[in-house]
């Protein structure tokens, strides 16, 4: 079965009933933080970009929406030794190491404990080949893909929990440009004592599907810092954030579509921890928009980036007036 149809199969599915999800994410009151809510939010189908997120109560500005914890999430290359191999927080000076490749820190026991698994199977390889050539190539993606090939080859993901997530439009010259580097990918698990079995999930159709869906709903994880907790000072310390420290790809908050001028807001304060803001009042039923991109650019900067980066030409209010 294609990957292209299961996605099919899942958006009839979306069309028969609209689904609540509510899996991999929570909703508190920030001053009942232990008593989690169900999020105010369901996903359902739009009229022209496919689903989208939309409020299920009225949800006041500056309210945290829902979090969500990432399914892959991995450093970028130049955060990979003063950031969390797990959850990316930042490592304090002492932790933070300068050592070659592959000297890999965790924050804590916890995350130490949460990586367990995948951890053994990626260390039992040699990536420097694979990292060399994503490195020259300024790929990031792949990264995010080896780490899930090795969440599941150590059995904590499924090889199709991506599935249901949009893929982009891949041209042929795309897809023949992948070659090298699922190539590199799959003969450095081979390499190992990973048997034939485990990994029969790792062929070419599969990794062009996953690197389809990351290219569209991998966020990268800018931290803001710890100190943000107001609303405000949180966003602007997420534009202002000197480098991102890695990507990361999620799943509810993959179903929140774009606008140029959005009523709600991704932000990381200290780790890849989602949080969702709602940037301004929104009423019940109203249809929950994030910013992909730097909103301060001119309408055909905004077009050109959504266009070549994400394939589509944005239909937001904003665009539709021109400005
Ligand atoms: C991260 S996904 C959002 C969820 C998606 N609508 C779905 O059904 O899974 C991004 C995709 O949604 C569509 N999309 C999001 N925002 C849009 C916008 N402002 N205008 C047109 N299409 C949009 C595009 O197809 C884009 O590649």
């Amino acid at each position: 079965m294609s990957s292209l149809f299961r996605y099919s199969r899942w958006v009839s599915q979306f069309e028969k009933s609209p689904l609540i999800l509510t899996f991999f994410s929570t909703a508190t009151t920030e001053s009942q933080p232990s008593r989690p809510l169900p999020p105010p939010i369901r996903v359902g189908l739009t009229e022209y970009v496919g689903r989208s997120v939309f409020a299920t109560r009225r949800i006041g500005t500056g309210e945290l929406i829902h979090t969500a914890k990432p399914i892959v999430a991995h450093p970028s290359f130049s955060s990979l030794h003063n950031v969390c191999y797990f959850c990316l927080k930042k490592l304090p000076d002492d932790k933070s190491h300068s050592e070659a490749y592959p000297t890999v820190v965790f924050c804590s026991e916890h995350c130490k404990d949460q990586s367990k698994n995948f951890y053994e199977v990626e260390k039992k390889a040699d990536w420097s080949r694979f990292d060399e050539y994503c490195r020259m190539q300024g790929l990031k993606y792949p990264l995010l893909v080896k780490r899930f090939a090795s969440q599941v080859i150590s059995g904590v993901v499924s090889a199709d929990s991506l599935d249901i997530l949009q893929p982009a439009t891949l041209t042929s010259e795309m897809v023949s440009l992948m070659e090298k580097e699922f190539c590199l990918l799959r003969s450095t698990f081979q390499e190992t004592d990973v048997k034939g079995e485990q990994m029969a999930f790792l062929t070419k159709e599969w990794y062009t599907g996953v690197l389809a869906r990351m290219r569209i709903n991998a966020f990268r994880v800018e931290l803001a810092g710890g100190s943000y907790e107001d609303l405000l000072s949180s966003a602007a310390a997420s534009v202002e954030a000197e480098v991102a420290v890695g990507n990361a790809v999620y799943m509810l908050p993959s179903f929140y579509n774009h606008d140029c001028d959005p009523n709600a807001h991704i932000l990381w304060v200290e780790n890849a921890d989602a949080r969702i803001k709602a940037l301004r009042d929104i009423e019940t039923g109203e249809e929950l928009r994030i910013c992909y991109i730097d909103a301060s650019m001119n309408h055909k900067a905004r077009q050109t980036i959504l266009y070549e980066g994400f394939g589509f030409l944005c239909n937001c209010p904003r665009c539709l007036s021109n400005d």
